[in-house]
């Protein structure tokens, strides 16, 4: 019975992603106010900054960064790609890849311009914002493909998809607790994508707190399992890693902007074991 109603669970969720709209999506969560290069308690440059300190303290190696659920935004590798020589971008609807693609493909009609990110990236760097054209340039050099995939399955990937040892860094930026019906789900989810990790490995885990809804479309309205800290980091043990670093953003109320109820949001550097 229990097996029926995980699976239950899980179409449910999957039937919800039918109607997710990458557009909206990404106005509602990658414009201002959420995204504002020039406050610094925006929320995606405190991401950007969690990201770019965790890739560049000197604790990385190897040459193959995965991230897990990409949907249809790109700022997540903008830091890895300087320290992967491979990255593998993945998700699990066609529109979000086909988005990724049409950027990637420098092919135009992107429902978004990557341009400031990138320029901001390169700022944390140290290098002029004109460096954006050189990072871009990059970012379409080390990505490699994009694949399909479920994190709900105890193979989240294509059988040869990675190498048998697995990648040596995991990203993954929102998606868990948004793809998972429920806390046992979110932790099982953890537990596939870190198969797909070496021991050793990094994992960089960006989520939403306290978040039980968001709108992916005028509309969409896409359930999420509610989490706060200690039940991420006991996720996190109970699935085989040792936690680096948590650090959390709370929403000011300029930040709510009605298209979720997401109250915090948590950066995880962690090590497999
Ligand atoms: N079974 C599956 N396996 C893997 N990926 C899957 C699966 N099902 C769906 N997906 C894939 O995962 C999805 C990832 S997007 C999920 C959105 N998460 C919630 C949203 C995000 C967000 C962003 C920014 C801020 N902020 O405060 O700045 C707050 C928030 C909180 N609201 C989507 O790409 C879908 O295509």
């Amino acid at each position: 019975m229990e097996e029926k109603g995980r699976e239950n669970g899980v179409a449910a969720m999957k039937a919800c992603y039918r109607r997710f709209d990458p557009a909206a999506y990404l106005q509602y969560n990658y414009t201002p106010p959420r995204a504002d290069f020039t406050r610094k308690d925006s929320i995606v440059p405190w991401k950007l900054a969690c990201l770019h300190r965790a890739f560049t303290e000197g604790d990385m190696s190897g040459e193959l960064l995965v991230d897990i659920g990409s949907g249809p935004t790109l700022y997540q590798v903008m830091s890895g790609c300087e320290v992967f020589s491979k990255v593998l971008l993945t998700d699990f609807l066609e529109v979000n890849r086909q988005e990724l693609r049409r950027w990637l493909q420098d092919e135009g009609q992107c429902s978004l311009d990557w341009t400031p990110y990138l320029q901001h990236v390169c700022k944390l760097e140290g290098r002029r914002p004109s460096a954006w054209t050189e990072k871009a340039a990059k970012l379409r050099q080390v990505v490699a493909d994009i694949l399909p995939i479920d994190v709900h399955c105890s193979q989240p990937l294509a059988p040869d998809a990675l190498p048998s040892a697995g990648a040596d860094c995991l990203v993954s930026c929102f998606c868990l607790e948004s793809v998972s019906p429920d806390l046992a789900a979110f932790t099982r989810a953890l537990g596939h994508i870190g198969k797909l990790l070496r021991p050793g490995g990094h994992l960089m885990l960006i989520g939403a707190l306290g978040e039980s809804y968001y709108f992916a479309g005028p509309g969409v309205k896409i359930p999420v399992v509610p989490l706060n800290e200690a039940q991420v980091c006991t996720s996190l043990k109970e699935s085989g890693y040792t936690l680096i670093r948590l650090e959390v953003y709370t929403l000011t109320q300029d930040m709510r902007v009605g298209v979720d109820d997401v109250t915090g949001v948590f950066f995880v550097k962690a090590k497999k074991d």
